[in-house]
């Protein structure tokens, strides 16, 4: 029987947290033969709806759980683990940018970074999903000096999976046909999902792609606005898709990405000139151990442009923060 591997999720008794507890309990992130502790952290008064979730869990007789410890105490949620998915968070509604969010949210972080730095395996891997996620991980990883800057990651790949399905569905093509796709930048409305180097089947998307009016006035709009799109509709925003992009996330970082781009936000080592430190979606394949970015790509003119809106904008988010990074 292998080692149980503990992972923390944070805002357990939310609606992401209620559609991504069952899969990992599942075995949808670490596979069929890896048994999991789950360390499941919300605030006081949801520790009654944690426990009905620890019911249900143990309900389903999922034979990879061995235990789950429910808590309202970062340090104890974060002890000893190795993964840590950070959802806790208030989302917005009707009418908020992410960005609106910054000033509800952002000590939630400084908080939770600090007893990772604490408490968490030194190998920690993090993803922040709450919003707004790149800046929310940005305070997280200066809360915890004890831990490698690697250790920690935002959330883009929702954004990666609604590209790759929307580009799926304008070339009528399979979803899994279609590789090489990257989401730039900030989960935001100035993120910018890019196709120029997509392969389908393998093969070179540009000629079927060569219609620029509809990737600049369909394609990367509707990508971007997406969670406004679902927020809109469903009077809340994404649940299950987000809790299924965070498992695509962390099952890649943690098991490898089988050879295929996919998009995170990392810290940025001043790659594509994006400013050092800020988190910023790149692409990137994972070995297994860990995220190794793609260099080397044209960066055209229009593609400079988009790059720059989410560095100054992520660049301002950081600035209204400054005082949580010292
Ligand atoms: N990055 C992404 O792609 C993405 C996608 C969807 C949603 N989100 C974000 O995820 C977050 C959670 O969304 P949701 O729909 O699950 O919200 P929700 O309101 O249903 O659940 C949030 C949970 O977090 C808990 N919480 C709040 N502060 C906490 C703290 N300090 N410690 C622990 N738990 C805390 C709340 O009590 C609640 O149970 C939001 O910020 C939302 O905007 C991000
Ligand atoms: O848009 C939101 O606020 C929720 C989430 O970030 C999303 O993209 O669906």
């Amino acid at each position: 029987m292998k080692t149980p591997t503990r992972i923390a999720v944070t805002g357990a008794a939310g609606q992401i947290g209620y559609a991504l507890l069952f899969r990992i309990a599942n075995g949808d992130l670490l596979g069929p033969d890896q048994p999991v502790i789950l360390q499941l952290l919300d605030l006081p008064h949801a520790l009654g709806a944690m426990r009905g979730i620890d019911m249900e869990l143990q309900d389903c007789a999922f034979p990879l759980l061995q235990e789950v410890l429910v808590t309202d105490n970062p340090e104890v949620a974060f002890r000893d683990a190795d993964i840590a998915i950070l959802v806790g968070a208030q989302p917005r509604s009707k009418g908020m940018e992410r960005k609106d969010l910054l000033a509800a949210n952002a000590g939630i972080f400084a908080k939770q970074g600090r007893a990772l730095n604490a408490v968490a395996k030194r190998e920690v891997k993090v993803l922040v999903v709450g919003n707004p996620a790149n800046t929310n991980a940005l305070i997280a990883m200066h809360a915890a000096p004890d831990l490698d800057p690697s250790c920690f990651s935002a959330m883009i790949r929702l954004d990666h999976n609604r590209a790759q399905a929307m580009l799926a569905l304008h070339l009528d093509k399979s979803v899994d046909s279609i590789s090489q796709l990257i989401v730039w930048g900030n989960h935001s409305p100035t993120m910018y999902a890019d196709y120029r180097f997509a392969l389908v089947d393998g093969q070179s998307a540009s000629f079927a792609l060569r219609d620029e009016r509809w990737n600049r006035e369909v394609f990367i709009p509707t990508v971007a606005q997406r969670g406004t799109a679902i927020i809109e509709a469903r009077g809340q925003s994404s649940a299950a898709s987000a809790a299924n992009a965070a498992i695509d996330h962390v099952r890649d970082w943690v098991r490898g990405s089988g050879g295929r781009w996919v998009s995170m936000a990392l810290p940025s080592d001043g790659g594509y000139g994006i400013p050092e430190g800020i988190f910023f979606g790149v692409p990137v394949v994972c070995d297994g151990r860990q995220a190794n970015r793609i260099r080397g790509l044209d960066i055209n003119t229009f593609a400079r442009e988009k790059l720059q809106a989410a560095v100054d904008e992520l660049v301002q988010e950081r600035d209204a923060i400054r005082h949580l990074l010292d």
